[in-house]
């Protein structure tokens, strides 16, 4: 059996469907459940081996995918979430009562991603949204325990899954990052 990324992924990544506006998230507490509205699909699908990022029991990744800030909102039992941390770049709002991750938010206005929020499509009831693209931050995965003797093995499903591994973001994303810092140092035209 091969070894575990996501179980979203672990039987094939799904595609998404053309036109998907959007759906709800969902925390995993039985009752009284933390909702989440997103008006529209998300992009930059990932999965992501970070400690940072909410991963389901089991998985050695997280999948996460970003949307507009105002394209979410909290439609029910906010009274529930609480930030995990709010000195991280990513203020990530937990359910207190099951401790899902429902969205995390990017405060700092300098920061490249500002105006994104990121969420766990996974937590939706509906199928359709945009598929995980690439696996970022695969050695992180270490940090959480998992052997180092095993990586070969967990670069090699990623690849089979056209996952492609990076131990820190994809190129375009990285490049992005940095055309940020250079417009903000002033190295490129702003
Ligand atoms: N080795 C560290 C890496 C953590 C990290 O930098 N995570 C990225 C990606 S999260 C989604 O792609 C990041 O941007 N983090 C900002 C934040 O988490 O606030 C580790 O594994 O902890
Ligand atoms: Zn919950
Ligand atoms: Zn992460």
């Amino acid at each position: 059996m091969a070894v575990s990324i996501h179980p979203s992924v672990d039987h094939g990544v799904q595609p998404g469907s053309p036109g998907f506006s959007g759906g709800k998230l969902y925390c995993k507490c039985p009752t009284d459940k933390v909702e989440v509205t997103l008006t529209s699909n998300t992009a930059h699908n990932h999965v992501c081996g970070c400690t940072k990022c909410w991963k389901p029991a089991g998985a050695n990744f997280s999948m996460v995918a970003v949307v507009p800030r105002d394209h979410l909102s909290v439609t029910a039992h906010p009274e529930k979430l609480k930030p995990v941390d709010s000195s991280a770049a990513i203020v990530r709002h937990a359910c207190t009562g099951c401790g899902t991750h429902m969205y995390g938010r990017i405060e700092n206005t300098n920061h490249p991603f500002y105006g994104l929020d990121f969420v766990h499509t996974e937590l939706s009831d509906s199928g359709g949204w945009s598929p995980p693209e690439f696996a970022a931050f695969v050695s992180s995965i270490i940090e959480s325990g998992f052997p180092p003797s095993r990586m070969d093995e967990i670069r090699s499903r990623l690849t089979e899954l056209s996952l492609t591994p990076y131990d820190c973001l994809s190129p375009p994303l990285m490049d992005a990052i940095a055309t940020h810092v250079a417009k903000q140092n002033g190295k490129l035209a702003a």
